[in-house]
Order: C-alpha cells, then sequence, then structure tokens
C-alpha cells in the first residue's frame, strides 16, 4: 500500500512538471491569484477558505482532465510496445535468423486476417484500382519509388476512378524535443553513409539511377531510429487509418529510410507502389526535420487527385505540403506526387531538407 502511494505521489510530481498538464504560465497565475486572496481583507476566515476551496476544486478538475489524458496517451504507447516486444520475440523464436523475413507486427486493433478495404471517397465498386494485374514471379521488394506511370500535367477531369490527393492525413510534433535533437545529430553525423537516390523503372525491373526524374541522397541503416519510426507509426496507425479512411490492416513491415535534398534537389511527379517491385507499399509517409534556423526554402510535398483509369494518371488537382519541422505526412502510395526544387544557398549538408520517408507495407 505504502509503495502504490509512492507511486502515485512520484507520477503526481511528473505530471504537475509536465506542460500538458500546466503551464508556467498557468501556475503563475494561480499563485498570484492565492496570494491576492490572502493578501486582502475578507470579511471572514471562512468565506476566504471557502473561495479558496470553489477555485482549488475548478482547478483540480481541469488539470485532473489533463492528467488523465497525458496518462492515458502514455498507457496506450506503453501497451503497444509491450505487445510489439513479446510479437518480435516470438517472431525471433520461430524464425530465427532468416534473411529477408520481415517482421509481422499486428497493430494494436488489427485483426490479423480482416481484409483490408479501401474506400476512396468517390470510388465507383468494381472499379479496378490495380494498375498491373499482381505480379506473382517476383517476391522481391524494392527500397526505390517508381517513375514513369505519371501523366503530363494533363487536365483530365477528377472521375469516379479517382482517389483524391486530399486523402491525407497530417500530424504534427511527431517526435519529443528529445528525440528531435537526437535525430539531427545522428542525420548530420551519418554524412558519408548518403547515397544518390535511385528510381525504378516500370519494365525494367532495375533501380536506376536518373537525375532526370529525382535527385536527393538517401541512407537506409537508420539504426535506433528505424525501431522508433516503426513503433510511434504503430501507436498512431488507428488514428492514421480513420484520417485515411481505409480500414486498420495488418501491416506487415515499415519500411523508413533518411532523404536528403539539398539545392536544386527534387523528385518528379511518381508513384510508390505500382511496380511489381513495390506493390504492397500500401501507404506512403514522409517526415520533415531540418537543423535550426531553416536555411532552406521549397522542397514543397505536392499529392495529386489521381486516376486509375486506363493506367494512373495525376490530375491537375492537387494538396500542397510545405514542410514544416517535426511534421508527419501519410498516404496511399499509389497517388501521384512530386517534390518541387529545394533551395539552399548554403549548399551545406547539414541544412538540406531531410526527411525519414517510407512505406507502410500490407
Ligand atoms: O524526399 C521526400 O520528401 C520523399 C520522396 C518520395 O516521394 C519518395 O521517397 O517516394
Ligand atoms: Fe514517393
Amino acid at each position: 500500500m505504502e509503495t502504490q502511494s509512492l507511486t502515485i505521489d512520484m507520477l503526481c510530481d511528473a505530471l504537475i512538471k509536465d506542460e500538458r498538464v500546466i503551464t508556467d504560465q498557468e501556475r503563475q497565475l494561480l499563485a498570484s491569484i492565492f496570494q491576492h486572496i490572502k493578501s486582502h481583507e475578507t470579511p471572514s476566515a471562512e468565506l476566504e477558505a471557502a473561495i479558496a476551496e470553489r477555485l482549488a476544486g475548478a482547478v483540480g478538475n481541469v488539470i485532473g482532465q489533463r492528467m488523465a489524458r497525458v496518462f492515458g496517451d502514455a498507457v496506450v504507447r506503453r501497451l503497444v510496445d509491450t505487445q510489439m516486444n513479446t510479437q518480435a520475440a516470438r517472431v525471433d523464436a520461430q524464425e530465427p535468423g532468416l534473411p529477408g523475413v520481415p517482421m509481422r507486427i499486428h497493430p494494436p486493433d488489427a485483426l490479423p486476417g480482416v481484409p483490408m478495404r479501401i474506400h476512396p471517397p468517390d470510388a465507383l465498386p468494381g472499379v479496378p484500382m490495380r494498375i498491373h494485374p499482381p505480379d506473382t514471379t517476383s517476391t522481391r521488394k524494392s527500397r526505390e519509388p517508381l517513375i514513369g506511370q505519371q501523366t503530363p500535367n494533363g487536365q483530365r477531369s477528377v472521375n469516379s476512378a479517382t482517389i483524391r490527393g486530399t486523402q491525407v492525413a497530417v500530424f504534427e510534433e511527431f517526435l519529443s524535443k528529445e528525440e528531435l535533437t537526437g535525430l539531427i545529430e545522428f542525420a548530420l553525423a551519418h554524412e558519408a553513409h548518403f547515397q544518390a537516390s535511385r528510381v525504378l523503372v516500370p519494365g525494367s525491373g532495375t533501380n536506376n539511377l536518373d537525375f532526370s526524374q529525382r535527385r536527393s541522397r538517401v541512407f537506409f541503416d537508420l539504426e535506433r531510429y528505424s525501431t522508433l519510426f516503426t513503433q510511434r507509426i504503430l501507436s498512431y496507425w488507428p488514428r492514421i487509418a480513420e484520417k485515411l479512411e481505409y480500414t486498420p490492416f495488418e501491416i506487415a513491415e515499415v519500411e523508413p529510410q533518411m532523404t536528403a535534398s539539398n539545392d536544386g534537389d527534387f523528385f518528379g511527379k511518381h508513384t510508390d507502389s505500382t511496380h511489381e517491385l513495390s506493390r504492397t507499399r500500401e501507404i506512403t509517409f514522409i517526415y520533415f526535420f531540418h537543423r535550426e534556423p531553416v536555411a532552406f526554402t521549397g522542397g514543397e510535398l505536392r499529392i495529386y487527385d489521381t486516376s486509375f483509369e486506363n493506367g494512373c494518371s495525376g490530375a491537375s488537382s492537387f494538396k500542397g505540403i510545405i514542410p514544416q519541422q517535426n511534421q508527419i505526412v501519410f498516404f496511399p502510395g499509389r497517388l501521384v506526387h512530386e517534390i518541387l526544387p529545394v533551395h539552399c544557398p548554403s549548399k551545406a549538408f547539414a541544412d538540406s531538407r531531410f526527411t525519414i520517408n517510407g512505406w507502410l507495407h500490407r
């Protein structure tokens, strides 16, 4: 019992230092109100006590609600982490060291085997969403995005076989301040590990360096940040799915990589999941970060309304997202998207537009 009340005391201590529970400003305001009550002549000590009690009650309610939210979030996150670790351990035990076997993770409220359903806002039932028949000959996955499926800037009307580019989920403040600082340091310390980015060319099955389609530098071995992003994304998965109007499906793998885009770098219109080697990339995510103060402009992400009639083509309408520190964006990988050129006058690697970008595989 004593241990329990000690734990609760410690928890309260930690929570009341949390800005999400009570801000500095509120703390100061409350202190001065209480002081004010004390220092002024009130008709009676009872009245003074009654005012203080009323005030404490009201403040207590608000703080209680905020604490519950912070606490609730932390408990859920904890549960998800524990569940994932147990499952990872189970997979390790079953498949010791099998190269290339992706770790199967069950997001908290996705039932294994429940089929994924996509609800594009205006898709007609029966309109095929696939551009190519599923590839049965190749199981190899590729790290590269696809180019070449894009249409010119055509003015095609948005029709019934279209997924809207507005089918996008954006979350701010994805990492804590400490995590973000650590990530920036990690990126800058690994400059030498970045390599020129490649793209998949439809029909060729190969990864090509094609500077007319994409220019940036990528880095794959994200060490602890790979785990951090995987876990964090999985704990957000129900909310991501809801915003994207997906029925949460079982995520087979989260595949993150880091990209640095410097002066003049860009990525032309492309899709991420219509190539036979990348078909299981259901959802693309892009997390933006950079050193402060920001030293680049441009690099806007544009996600186009995409039609799936007779192949796949981007319409003229799009949702534009200007990179913001610590912001993450999710959208269906089959949507046509592009990265506009980055302007980075110093040309210093450390001033690049950085992303952790990747895919949620089904
Ligand atoms: O660098 C980025 O912002 C993400 C690029 C992208 O679309 C991709 O890697 O598929
Ligand atoms: Fe992409």
